[in-house]
């Protein structure tokens, strides 16, 4: 009984993931030897940024549990995987929340207050000193309501801001969001917001969502911060609503290619704030992602369903089903 790991932890990590599960031998294969040890194991925890040979694991047919180590779950959610009942999957859907949230308005603030325009000005040793935008009294949209979504209308709700969205599961309104509509009601959303923030998953419904028409129905002179998939967001035409100034500026965490390619329009636009998908990339983040594991493979082992189990249809986990820091 093996668990294959993919993701950067340290002894303490293996050693707490052991004492869970003393019977399985647990491998950490690296992106090296994920291909090789990957079909051998019964459970995967990690985030497979690096390729996988999906269909030799399939084929190897062992695999039970996906325990993924990030919240986005694009990177296994592959067909054969969906398609395969005896793969139960889960995710760290809402993990990363606190986290998200601070890279949120470290963009936010940071095209508000116009900080890219300051920062090169600082590099050339200039003080430039204009006017900026500010927060209070604005409308922020926020698309997809689910731990990094909540979490980002609870801090801002201080800002005397009014907070709208959109989720598959628009009755779970937190208290400080004025309307939650339904995710099919997107343009109502974008009508009314000087932000939009984007925290959905990227699936086949979402990828390239946000396009010519979508920037279209944004009010004029609205912002856009992205700290979820790249994909969900056309470049090209976010360079078009962003040169025409249909878009004020744009903040993101992800983008479309990763890294960002030397040759993108996006690294020079002082309009554009960008940062390398760290969103969820602070020192704790090993520590509570091997955590939650370690709670869901006692699960495993008594046969429970783990928590953030992912409905392979959504693409995410249901409500019901989200880990809320449960010690068992
Ligand atoms: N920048 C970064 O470092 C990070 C990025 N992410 C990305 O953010 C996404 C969200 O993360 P969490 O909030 O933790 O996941 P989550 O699973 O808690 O929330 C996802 C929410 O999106 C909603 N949703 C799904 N499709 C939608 C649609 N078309 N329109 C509106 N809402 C929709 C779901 O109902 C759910 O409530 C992840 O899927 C991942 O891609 C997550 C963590 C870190
Ligand atoms: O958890 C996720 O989905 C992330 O993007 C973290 O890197």
């Amino acid at each position: 009984m093996r668990i294959v790991l993919c993701y950067p932890v340290g002894e303490k990590h293996i050693a707490q993931l052991q004492a869970a599960a003393p019977d399985f031998e647990i491998i950490n294969a690296g992106q090296e030897r994920i291909d090789e040890l990957l079909p051998t194991a019964e459970i995967f925890i990690g985030h497979a940024k690096v390729p996988v040979n999906w269909d030799r694991v399939l084929d190897a047919g062992k695999l039970r549990w996906i325990q993924s180590s990030a919240a986005g779950m694009d990177h296994c959610l592959v067909p054969g995987v969906i398609a395969e009942d005896r793969i139960v999957v889960s995710s760290a859907s809402g993990l990363f929340a606190p986290q998200v949230a601070e890279q949120t308005f470290s963009l936010l603030f940071g095209l508000i207050r116009r900080a890219p325009l300051f920062f090169r000005a600082e590099a050339k040793r200039q003080f430039m000193r204009l006017p900026t935008d500010d927060l209070r009294g604005k409308t922020v949209g926020i698309v997809g309501m689910g731990g990094n979504g909540r979490m980002i209308a609870k801090m801002l709700a201080p800002w005397d801001v009014k907070i709208v969205g959109t989720d598959y599961f628009p009755e779970q309104k937190p208290p400080e969001v004025a309307e939650l509509w339904p995710a099919g009601h997107l343009d109502q959303l974008l009508q009314c917001s000087d932000y939009v923030i984007l925290t959905l998953p990227l699936n086949a419904s979402t990828r390239g969502l946000f396009g010519q028409q979508r920037f279209e129905q944004m009010k004029r002179g609205s912002y856009l911060v992205n700290v979820a998939r790249g994909a969900v967001v056309q470049e090209a035409a976010l360079c078009d609503a962003l040169q025409s100034g249909q878009l004020a500026g744009a903040g993101l965490d992800v983008t479309e290619v990763e890294p960002l390619p030397p040759e993108s329009l996006l690294w020079d636009d002082p309009k554009v704030m960008i940062s390398p998908h760290v969103g969820a990339q602070s020192f704790r983040r090993v520590d509570d992602s091997t955590a939650m594991a370690a709670i869901n493979l006692k699960r495993y082992q008594r046969g429970l369903t783990p928590y953030n189990l992912v409905d392979k249809t959504l693409g995410f986990p249901k409500p019901a089903d989200l880990y809320r820091g449960q010690s068992e």
